[in-house]
């Protein structure tokens, strides 16, 4: 279950007002309207239907190309400074992530941005690294790493940060099972916000809404009960064809 908010101040809104975002005249993403303020919100649906560029525009990496993105009222993609405390994204390729050569370096490189001392950042890299049973990564060469393992790396990144909402894109991919296990549980207890895009309607088990997106609009948006029930329906129906016969690309 979604850990209850009361005793912690409200995380402030992301708002979509007719946000739209196009690439060479081709609209990825259309007529969304969206507020979100809950806890716990996923975002499914099926390859290619907008998941990752609803992410970006969320977290201002791309501004929209007509509408308006907003977090906590500032635009996320002009406001870059002040979104360090507000947004922190997992990407889904952690090559798309990771800049510096070692574990340590690449861990303590958002603390500093976020304007934290050397030496706290430093502490606070060992101390999170300790807390995931992962010392031994302290000095190892990024490149060292397997993929799965450079992907939670990025995920710690984030969790250093603390930023009030994390955006998450499929996490659990190419992690064993153990580490998703234990992934499930430390991000389960997070107070902060998630926004977890997945195609694993189990992963959204206790979440407080879902939006599904099907050709990069609003196919359906609510309570999470209510519309993964809907859309395992869609995709089982889908899968038992052996081709699509409905996608445009
Ligand atoms: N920069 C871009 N240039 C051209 N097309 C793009 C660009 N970014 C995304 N697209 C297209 O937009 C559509 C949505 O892509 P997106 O990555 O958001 O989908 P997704 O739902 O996250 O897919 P998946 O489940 O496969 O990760 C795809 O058809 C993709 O090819």
């Amino acid at each position: 279950m979604a850990p209850k908010l009361a005793h912690t101040p409200p995380i402030p809104a992301i708002t979509l007002e007719n946000a739209g975002y196009s690439v060479a005249g081709r609209a990825i993403l259309a007529d969304l309207t969206l507020t979100l303020t809950e806890a716990r919100i996923g975002i499914v649906g099926r390859n290619g239907s907008g998941k990752t560029s609803l992410l970006r525009l969320l977290s201002g990496l791309v501004p929209p190309t007509t509408g308006a993105v907003r977090v906590d009222g500032l635009d996320p993609a002009r406001d870059r400074k002040a979104m360090l405390h507000r947004l922190g994204i997992l990407f889904q390729n952690p090559d798309h992530q990771i800049i510096f050569p070692t574990v340590a370096e690449e861990l303590a490189f958002g603390l500093h941005q976020q304007g934290q001392t050397k030496a706290a950042a430093s502490a606070a890299v060992r101390a999170l690294l300790a807390q995931h049973g992962r010392s031994h990564w302290h000095d190892r060469p990024v490149s060292a790493l397997s993929q799965g393992q450079r992907h939670f790396l990025c995920l710690l990144s984030v969790l250093a940060m603390a930023p009030q909402t994390i955006l998450l894109d499929e996490p659990f991919a190419g992690l064993d099972l153990p580490t998703q296990i234990r992934l499930t549980r430390a991000l389960a207890a997070l107070p902060q916000r998630l926004i977890l895009i997945t195609h694993d309607p189990v992963a959204l088990a206790g979440y407080d809404r879902v939006i599904w997106l099907d050709g990069g609009r609003l196919r359906a948006d609510g309570a999470a009960g209510a519309v993964l029930t809907t859309f395992t329906a869609a995709m089982d129906t889908l899968g038992a064809a052996d081709a699509d016969t409905d996608l445009p690309d």
